[in-house]
């Protein structure tokens, strides 16, 4: 059977294996971070966001290898920094590369060695050979042609499908986002130097704007978006959930009773399980565990002008997208 490893056992990781672990504890064949055995075994079963694993972990070592036990499968733990010094086993036919480190082609595609035949990797890369929004350009996806697969990133999966809805209802003529976006590990908790001067900034103390990966990503999978679609990330002083804020003006008529009806429509027939609806006077915290790629927040839908729109989309950005990065990776995972 063709299974799968993981290098980098951060944020996303983390949870990716813990989503494994429940869903198909079958594929998981190995896993790689540098951090040591018990660094990764107290991350996996604590944690700040989501709370206790339910699942019983532990950590143990047999003939010098390190092992991490998940319910009843034993899975070897590496910790190599260098992608191409991972020993992993011939199990290994595909593996996620959440490092955050390694997103460039060239980077991760020092993981095809031995059994491994694809990567994908848990973020926009500049040059991989596809960059995947499943329900969205999944169908392109050439098996013997991809072998270095980007998920695009969170804010991507929740933004793909607030423009193709916009788009498929009214038509798209232009368009600009902003994503409230919480604080990553890419920031400094205190300020210390970092390329980007604003990231360098005290992660809790301030708006923070900043770039995101997700308008290259954006781009890449919808080759007819507005060609000046763009925007920004605003990171606050939070841990988890985003709001996705799209303006954009359309090509036909539309009031906020029609666009409430196309997304409406869409979580419940097309974008069935990834568009959801949010209750009425929702805040982020209650999104976090949600696993669709967004939560549209109907009652924020504006209509600013004549053919001139504002709609409002929330996501849990871990466990949205470690929801969508597994469900590409077990399909992967039945046809390579
Ligand atoms: N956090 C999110 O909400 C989110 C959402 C979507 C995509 N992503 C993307 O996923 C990637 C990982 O993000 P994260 O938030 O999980 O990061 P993180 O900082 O929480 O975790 C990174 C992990 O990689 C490990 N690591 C460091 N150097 C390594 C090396 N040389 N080889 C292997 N592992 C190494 C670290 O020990 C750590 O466990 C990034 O590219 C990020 O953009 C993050």
């Amino acid at each position: 059977m063709k299974t799968i490893a993981l290098n980098g056992l951060g944020r996303i990781g983390r949870l990716a294996v813990r989503l494994l672990a429940e869903r198909r504890p079958d594929l998981l064949c190995a896993l790689n971070d540098p951090a040591p055995l018990d660094q990764v075994v107290h991350l996996l079963r604590h944690d700040s966001v989501h709370g206790c694993l339910d699942l019983p972990i532990d950590g143990l070592q047999e003939a010098g290898q390190d092992f991490l036990r998940l319910g009843d499968r034993k899975v070897p733990l590496f910790h190599a920094p260098e992608p191409s010094e991972i020993p992993f086993p011939d199990c290994a036919s595909l593996v996620v590369e959440a490092s955050g480190r390694f997103t460039r082609r060239a980077d991760a595609a020092r993981h095809l060695k031995g059994a491994v035949t694809h990567v994908v990797i848990s973020a926009p890369s500049p040059d991989a050979d596809l960059t995947v929004i499943a329900p969205v350009n999944g169908a392109e996806l050439e098996l013997a042609r991809h072998r270095v697969i980007s998920n695009a990133s969170c804010t991507a999966h929740a933004t793909a499908p607030m423009l193709r809805i916009l788009d498929q209802a009214f038509g798209l003529d232009h368009a600009g986002m902003s994503t409230v976006h919480v604080v990553t590990n890419d920031q400094r908790l205190m300020d210390l130097p970092h390329k980007d001067l604003r990231r360098a900034r005290a992660a809790f103390m301030s708006i923070i704007p900043t770039t995101s990966s997700a308008f290259g990503a954006l781009h890449r999978v919808i080759p007819t978006l507005p060609e000046g679609f763009g925007g920004v990330a605003l990171r606050v002083p939070t841990l988890n959930v985003n709001l996705v804020d799209v303006v954009a003006t359309l090509r036909r008529d539309a009031d906020v009773a029609g666009i409430r009806r196309a997304f409406q429509d869409a979580a419940g027939g097309a974008w069935k399980g990834l568009v959801g609806i949010a209750d009425p006077h929702a805040v982020s915290s209650d999104f976090t565990g949600r696993a669709e790629s967004v939560v549209m927040d109907l009652d924020l839908t504006m209509a600013l002008g004549p053919r001139f729109v504002k709609v409002f989309g929330w996501h849990d950005n871990e466990t949205g997208y470690a929801a969508r990065l597994c469900d590409l990776v077990m399909d992967l995972a039945g046809r390579i």
